[in-house]
């Protein structure tokens, strides 16, 4: 049985590893933290865990985190940088589900975040945390950084276009909308039903902090630089991410069905829909599955991709667990085999 600790245990990334990791057959959680809670049984905070988790909250600063097996941080930017290098000298692994290990250049990385890196050197021992990508490189690491809950959807829906090079590099468009879990559980104005329902918007649209982290991945599939316009939205809803991808095609006798089906035939967590049906945030709520759908209007020069994925599952807690299973030689969907809700 191995050892699991949560930094950040009360936010919702925190929340969903302890419900998944709750059906896991092979991990316990042991150590979980939070400074707000700290005392507090996790199940009076969150009663859906009744029954399923006899622990209290312990503050961050005091919990015995390398006596884990692995950690992961369930934290806002800039807080894992600093506790991370400590676990690693002492061998702990480590799954970050923040930004701070995702891109590999500080400087790039402290423009859009905001502050020097505190751990730079770790950069480069950090491994990008999307399994559909570098799955090997996933096994063998000993500090993943989970791929962010857009760069998810975005990057699976551009990826057989550019591997297979049939797309213009300069002009991919992303608009994408995420429902509102994907801000955090912090109690924020923007955030209230009063502000968020029946209205959709989009934000972040001059520049936002997904947007190196998509062009840096999807620039060394392509093997030079490509460059993403992404639009992100607010959808008024809880859980779930919608992206809508545009690319122009540089090649007109492209099967695109069979170039995204055959990619991912064999990815137990991709799943592409036959041509004609288009994906929904909810057939894959609570699931740790991404549908994806490939359009060629009119047959016209433009391809449209189709994504939804559960930004707090595949976009977040689930793809943490996928990445855990590979690197301690478990099998991948050990643990991650639920079914979409519906309705
Ligand atoms: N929500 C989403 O859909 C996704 C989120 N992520 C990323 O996952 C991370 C967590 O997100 P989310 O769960 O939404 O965040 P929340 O804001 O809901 O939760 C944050 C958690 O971190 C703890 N925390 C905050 N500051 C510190 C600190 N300085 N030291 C230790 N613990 C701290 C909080 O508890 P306390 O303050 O009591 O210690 C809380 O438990 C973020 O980096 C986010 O970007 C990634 C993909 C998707
Ligand atoms: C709706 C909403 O606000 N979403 C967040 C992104 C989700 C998130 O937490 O980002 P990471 O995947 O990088 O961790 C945002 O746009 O900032």
């Amino acid at each position: 049985m191995v050892s699991v600790g949560i930094v950040g245990g009360t936010g919702y990334t925190g929340v969903e590893l302890l419900r998944l990791l709750a059906a896991h057959p092979e991990a316990r959680v042991t150590v979980i933290t939070s400074r707000a809670e700290a005392g507090r049984r996790v199940d009076d905070l969150y009663p859906n865990l009744r029954g399923h988790c006899e622990l209290a909250f312990s503050d961050p600063a005091s919990a015995e985190l390398t006596a884990c097996d692995i950690v992961f941080f369930a934290t806002p930017h800039n807080v894992a940088m600093h506790s991370v290098p400590d676990l690693i000298a002492a061998d702990t692994r480590v799954i970050d589900l923040s930004a701070d290990y995702r891109i590999r250049d500080a400087q790039l990385w402290s423009q859009w975040y905001g502050e020097p890196h505190a751990s730079p050197d770790l950069l480069s021992k950090a491994v990008y945390g999307l399994p559909e990508l570098n799955r090997d490189a996933i096994a063998g690491a000993q500090l993943v950084a989970c791929a962010g809950c857009y760069p998810t959807s975005i990057q699976l829906g551009f990826l057989p276009l550019l591997e297979a090079g049939v797309v213009d590099t300069v002009n991919l468009i992303a608009s994408a909308a995420s429902g509102v879990s994907g801000a955090g559980r912090q109690a924020k104005v923007d955030n209230l039903l009063s502000e968020v329902s029946d209205s959709f918007k989009a934000y972040g649209v001059s520049g936002h902090r997904h947007l190196p982290e998509i062009e840096q991945g999807l620039s060394a599939v392509a093997g030079e630089s490509v460059s993403v316009t992404f639009v992100p939205h607010l959808l008024p809803m809880v859980r779930g991410i919608h992206a809508t991808l545009y690319a122009q095609l540089t090649r007109t006798d492209v099967d695109l069905q069979g170039l995204f089906a055959e990619r991912y035939a064999d990815e137990p967590f991709v799943d592409v829909l036959e041509t004609g049906t288009y994906p929904q945030t909810r057939t894959v709520r609570g699931t740790n599955r991404v549908q994806i759908s490939v359009e060629q209007p009119q047959g016209r020069n433009t391809v449209v991709v189709m994504v939804t994925e559960d930004n707090l599952v595949k976009g977040a807690s689930g793809q943490a667990i996928q990445a855990m299973n590979l690197m301690l030689g478990m099998p991948e969907t050990l643990g991650l085999t639920q079914i979409g809700l519906l309705p």
